[in-house]
């Protein structure tokens, strides 16, 4: 199916709703879409290609908006696969066709597609740039970093629509989750741009500075308007500032054989019964690893129970902390409980972990259990939950 974004602009993006696994690590409940528009105009252009799963149900569908025309333009927003694997197939059938892309994106070209000359076919544009397709203006605004460092992004200024490329997608195929957009986009957001929310803030700058964006195309997702869009770009906001969107604990656990489990649990029934406003919790070594780094960044205090193995942590916190801080995790309080049946070393290899991240408040005192939770664990458990409450 083609749908109209406008009377002009066509998505001629792909449903995929069998992956096992986007980018080989992050679980799909509900599949996920690949999206490509197709401005008809006198100069026709197509909005990026799609992942190698869907080129030919791609290129039918970019055939039939075309309606016989050929296209003039392929505008490369971001070189991931899953965006431009279909570049080849797309200069096999259109020839002729030019890429518009950035500096950066020129060179990934080559990179991912050797067999392709790419002289005299490349269009390179930067900030603010204008592309006339007749009654469209394409104007390009850089987005490095968001999260590859090639990215541009388009507003078009007539119709007043900006395609964000991967900023503001989601998981899910094209219609999925259409009344909670925030829960897949979050754990995409986290997982995948977390990392750069400085350079998610200046885009964000910039977007605020176009004449009045009425809607926001992704690469992932569905597209934005009204009050959907308002809301979307109220919590990126949140997000890129790395600001607390929910007042709140996560408890992560990562227990071998139940002990820590127990414990993470009694620290979450002390902190409800003590009047914190929300507690989530999940089980590092069982639950979605990316959902488990969402909830890290979405609430203000993190408590992290594990485990202590071979002098080191239980690998599930060891991955997940470490995950944390490649996402550049920061301006949160981290509390700490491990447990050990002869040498608690979870404690002190916790802290190693969260050391080199920015503006951590570690609260004490860090809990310490021996193989399972003892009546005398009770009392510091009560201060550590007064302390994590204390803000
Ligand atoms: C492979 C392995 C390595 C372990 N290494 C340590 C260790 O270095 N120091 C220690 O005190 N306990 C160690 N333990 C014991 C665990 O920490 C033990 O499972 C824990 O104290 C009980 O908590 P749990 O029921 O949540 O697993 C190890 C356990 C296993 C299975």
């Amino acid at each position: 199916m083609i749908t109209k974004i406008t009377e002009n602009i066509k998505y001629v993006g792909c449903d995929d709703p069998e992956l096992d696994l986007f980018e080989s690590q992050y679980s799909l409940p509900e599949g996920m879409c690949y999206n490509s528009y197709v401005i008809i105009d006198k100069h026709p252009t197509i909005l990026d290609t799609i992942d190698h799963r869907c080129e030919e149900e791609w290129l039918q569908k970019v055939e039939s908006a075309l309606d016989g025309q050929k296209p003039e333009y392929l505008i490369v927003h971001h070189m991931e696969p899953d965006h431009s694997a279909g570049i080849k197939a797309l200069i096999e059938k259109y020839p002729e066709i030019k890429i518009v892309c950035s500096l950066a994106a020129s060179k990934f070209l080559g990179q991912y597609n050797e067999d392709i000359d790419f002289t005299n076919r490349t269009i390179i544009v930067k900030e603010n740039d204008t592309l006339s397709l007749g009654n469209h203006t394409l104007q390009f605004i850089a987005a490095p970093f968001i999260h590859w460092p090639e990215v541009i992004m388009t507003y078009v200024q007539e119709e007043q629509i900006l395609f964000s490329a991967d900023g503001f997608g989601k998981f899910g195929v094209y219609d999925a989750d259409a009344d909670d957009w925030a829960c897949e986009a979050r754990r995409y957001y986290f997982n995948i741009c977390g990392k750069y929310g400085v350079q998610v803030s200046k885009v964000l700058d910039k977007v605020a500075n176009l004449p009045g964006v009425k809607a926001i195309a992704p690469l992932h997702g569905p597209v934005l308007e009204g009050e959907k869009m308002k809301e979307a770009l109220r919590l990126y906001h949140i997000w890129a500032h790395y600001e607390v969107e929910t007042p709140g604990v996560f408890i992560a656990y990562a227990s071998i054989h139940g002990g820590t489990k127990k414990a993470a649990e009694k620290m979450r029934d002390i902190l409800l019964e003590k009047g914190c406003p929300k507690v989530s919790i999940a089980d590092l070594a069982r639950e979605d690893m990316a959902e488990a780094i969402e909830d890290a960044f979405r609430y203000g205090t993190l408590l992290c129970c594990a485990s202590s193995y071979d002098a080191d942590v239980f690998p599930p916190m060891h991955f997940f902390l470490h995950k944390l801080a490649m996402k550049a995790y920061q301006n949160r309080r981290i509390a700490l409980l491990e447990n050990g049946t002869w040498a608690p070393s979870a404690g002190k290899a916790m802290k190693a972990l969260i050391a080199p991240m920015k503006n951590i408040t570690l609260l004490e005192p860090v809990v310490t259990i021996k193989s399972r939770m003892h009546q005398t664990d009770i009392e510091n458990m009560e201060k550590l939950a007064d302390a994590i409450l204390a803000e």
